[in-house]
């Protein structure tokens, strides 16, 4: 059985701003969900909401059937739900291989991965990382780093990954590798929900996609219809759009 997500009448509030306003969202086991929509319209702190960087101020966070809202984030890893960070933060004087080996010690959980893609070494080269894989992560190029990212979530043996943004800043040729390397993780079984800023990306990856809108829920359903919605275009993408 594949892991649901769900999130249900979410509200975040920061002082009198509320990043998220009573949103609802369910996440069927197996799919790539694409989570978008403008700056500040609350992505962000969906994600961190979801992995237990935050605690709602209302509503209910369901990973399967259990809740997990105003659990740790540690715990919630341990208990399948792994993310990345947009902007990736590890200590430079690691490398790739130690920075893997992390999650196996607190985690501890098995993969979904094929047979084989299990130990440090095996999720570097599963993620592109072997010719680094000894490499300090201070000397890192971003591509790397963002490659880690992932490995180091993947590391956990997720039901249910959260990607932020892992194809910011890469080239054309970048990105397209870490989206194979998207693709292959879901073709395992895990649940993909993914934020990214280009269109072209979430119509190619995505069997769905939810669009926030200054905390709340804009529209919801599948690529096609989502980026076509004329109150997607005036909110975000703009009247011109096209893919
Ligand atoms: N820790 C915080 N303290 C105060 N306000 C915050 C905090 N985190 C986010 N916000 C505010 O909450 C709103 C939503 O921010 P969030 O980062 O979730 O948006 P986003 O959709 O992820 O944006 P982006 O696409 O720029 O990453 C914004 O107005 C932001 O300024």
């Amino acid at each position: 059985m594949k892991a649901n997500l769900s999130v249900e009448n979410v509200t975040v509030a920061f002082g009198g701003l509320k990043a998220l306003n009573n949103v609802s969202i369910a996440f069927p086991g197996g799919q790539i969900t694409g989570l978008i929509g403008p700056n500040g319209s609350g992505k962000s702190t969906m994600i961190n909401t979801i992995s237990g960087q935050l605690t709602p101020s209302a509503g209910s966070v369901r990973l399967g059937a259990q809740e997990i809202n105003g659990l740790r984030s540690d715990q919630i890893a341990v208990m399948g739900l792994a993310r990345t960070y947009q902007i990736p933060r590890v200590p430079p004087q690691l490398t790739v291989q130690e920075v893997i080996s992390v999650p196996f010690s607190y985690v501890r959980r098995k993969s979904h991965l094929a047979p084989g893609i299990g130990d440090e070494r095996s999720i570097a080269e599963f993620c592109g990382l072997s010719p680094v894989v000894m490499r300090r992560c201070g000397d890192l190029s971003i591509t790397d780093l963002r490659r880690l990212e992932i490995a180091r979530a993947l590391a956990c043996g997720p039901d249910v990954l959260l990607l932020d943004e892992v194809m910011a800043g890469l080239s054309h040729e970048d990105a397209h590798a870490v989206i194979e390397i998207v693709r292959r993780i879901h073709a395992a079984g895990v649940t993909v929900v993914i934020v990214e800023h280009v269109m072209s990306i979430i119509a190619n990856l995505c069997d769905r996609v939810v669009v926030l809108n200054q905390g709340e829920l804009l529209a919801d359903g599948k690529p096609k219809d989502v980026l076509s919605a004329p109150s997607v275009r005036e909110a975000y993408l703009g009247k011109g759009f096209k893919l």
